[in-house]
């Protein structure tokens, strides 16, 4: 695979269970070593020192449980290469921004597994990395904890990091991902920006929701009819959209009319079963 990460937004790093998603991961984590092949980190062969600069949350979190919550920032802040001033300013900082000043004395197992999640999202970023690799960050979060870790990861964004956030869930994908690189069986099968991907993948498909004028409705499928509104959806057939419009307007008073583009969900769906089809 080839693959450039751009240095600001977040790049969606999405496939099937056993894609190799994890295992590229642990490579630029420098965990394992490459078979074969060169990484790069900002313009460098991709070395020990470049660590300090990572951040990553893995989907199997581990805390040392019996460790207080401030030793333990403090300690990960430190063993990214902050001074032990620089790490205890951050540490407040971000026990004041989350608002958790009454847990710093807590060890981890006296926390809810949620508690400790918001933990070691802190743990993953204290350092200031420029990358920053998340592995399913919202699993184990209730919906108000995931959207303040949201918020959070669009405001690191907006500070310039670079992410790399490998999820299942697609439509934390289409909420927050610039780029996307679907991996099948450990090659690239679809990359882009997640927009222009989207795009690729609509077809000649619209739905139109109108108020009729007679019993006359357009070609297409029936999709709902709500007192006097239908909505359906249709193909223009090669016609051009204001051509169609005009026909359409003849029929009936038009309340809505928009493409259909296809979710992340679906494209994943039908791309990956298709090579596996192959
Ligand atoms: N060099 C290699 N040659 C052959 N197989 C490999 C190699 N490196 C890793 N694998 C295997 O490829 C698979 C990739 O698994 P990995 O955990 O990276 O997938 P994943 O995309 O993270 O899946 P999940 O979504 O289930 O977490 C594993 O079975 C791993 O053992």
């Amino acid at each position: 695979m080839s693959i450039a990460i751009p240095q600001q937004g977040i790049f969606g790093l999405l496939g099937p269970n056993g894609a190799g998603k994890s295992t590229l991961i642990r490579i630029i984590n420098q965990i394992i070593e490459q078979d074969s092949g060169k990484i790069f980190f900002r313009g460098e062969a991709l070395q020990p020192k470049h660590i300090a600069n990572i951040g990553y949350l893995p989907e199997e979190r581990g805390l040392y449980k019996k460790m207080k919550v401030w030793d333990q920032l403090v300690f990960f802040a430190k063993l990214k290469g902050k001074s032990d001033h620089d790490a205890k300013v951050h540490v407040s900082n971000w026990i004041k921004k989350f608002d958790i000043q009454h847990w710093r004395n807590k060890s981890i197992d006296e926390l809810s597994k949620g508690m400790a999640q918001k933990i070691q999202f802190i743990a993953t970023v204290i350092h200031e990395p420029q990358l920053l690799i998340l592995d399913e960050p919202f699993s184990g979060f209730d919906p108000v904890n995931a959207e303040l870790i949201k918020n959070e990861i669009l405001e690191l964004r907006e500070k310039g990091m670079s992410i790399i956030l490998s999820t299942h869930r697609m439509e934390s994908v289409e909420l927050l991902c610039d780029t996307i690189a679907l991996l099948n069986r450990s090659e690239i099968i679809l990359q882009g920006r997640l927009q222009e991907v989207k795009q690729t993948f609509a077809a000649d498909r619209y739905q139109v929701k109108l108020k009729p004028f007679t019993d006359q409705l357009p070609e297409g499928t029936l999709i709902n009819k709500d007192q006097d509104i239908v909505t359906l959806e249709v193909s223009l057939n090669g016609m051009q959209t204001n051509e169609y419009l005009q026909n359409l307007m003849l029929m009936g008073e038009v309340k809505e009319f928009t493409k259909l583009i296809p979710s992340m969900e679906q494209i994943f769906i039908q791309q990956v079963k298709t090579l596996s089809h192959e």
